[in-house]
């Protein structure tokens, strides 16, 4: 089943000092299927950002249309994206953006409390949650008490407590050791495997390893796909690198 169809989708933004135009997305489409792991590539100003600031209803395409199980995203009013959000999408962001004057149970538990669940339903999600990311021994501690790794699994945590259809996470590994790396990785990669849609954005071509599908995004076009199919992780990592060399070299113009 698709969950998530991008349409022709196109941004221009108007820049202000120079009245000149920038088309930040040349009509990208593509679209994910439930319980895909992809990985969105692309050099720095190639798009990522501005393509997954609409994919989180945090901006809308100058024209075309992104649609969530059908739902089309054009259709949600600013002041209903808060509410579509925190009930269709998880975040995990490089920078883990945790509150530090909050626990780790109440960080995890802000997004259900915001959408004002009973307190029977909190502490059941609470549960469920901590004991698949195996974080119970931290609920009572802040986050600068927790290593970097150990916040971003608070972070996927509070991420998934409200079930999302689809997981974005913005270069997750980016500020973390090669080891802890490895370890969100696999654990993306097991969620994967129960089913949670993913959808990453990462420089990192030993993060998008461990995906199932890469989209490689140029000048705001898409430029490749690549399916991971039987390859390990390392063979994959080949195809990634020989991708991401053609990019650079203006491959494929
Ligand atoms: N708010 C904005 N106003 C004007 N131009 C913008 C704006 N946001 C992005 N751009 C331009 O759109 C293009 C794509 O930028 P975007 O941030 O989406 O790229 P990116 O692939 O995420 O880059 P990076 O990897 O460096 O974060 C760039 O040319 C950028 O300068």
């Amino acid at each position: 089943m698709t969950l998530l169809d991008v349409q022709h989708v196109k941004k221009i933004y108007a820049t202000k000092a120079t009245s000149l135009e920038v088309q930040a997305l040349k009509d990208i489409s593509f679209s994910i299927e439930s319980g895909e792991f992809v990985t969105i590539m692309g050099e720095s100003g190639s798009g990522k950002t501005s393509l997954l600031n609409i994919l989180a209803t945090l901006d809308k395409p100058t024209t075309g249309d992104v649609l969530l199980e059908g739902q089309s995203l054009m259709t949600i009013e600013e002041e209903e994206s808060a509410v579509f959000r925190r009930q269709h999408l998880g975040f995990v962001f490089q920078d883990f953006n945790l509150l530090d004057n909050f626990n780790v149970k109440d960080n995890i538990l802000l997004p259900l409390v915001l959408n004002n669940r009973s307190l029977a339903e909190l502490e059941s999600a609470l549960n469920q949650v901590s004991d698949r990311m195996a974080i119970e021994e931290w609920l009572d501690k802040y986050p600068y008490e927790l290593s970097g790794g150990q916040q971003q699994r608070v972070a996927i945590a509070r991420a998934l407590i409200n079930q999302p259809k689809l997981l974005l996470a913005d270069e997750p590994t980016g500020a973390l050791d090669s080891n802890t790396s490895r370890e969100i990785l696999t654990l993306f990669e097991d969620l994967n495997q129960q089913r949670q849609t993913i959808l990453m954005v990462t420089h990192s071509p030993l993060a998008a390893s461990h995906s199932n599908r890469v989209i490689f995004i140029k000048d705001g076009k898409l430029f490749h796909q690549l399916y991971r199919g039987t390859l390990s992780t390392d063979d994959f990592l080949i195809k990634i690198n020989q991708t991401l060399s053609l990019l650079q070299t203006n491959g494929g113009k």
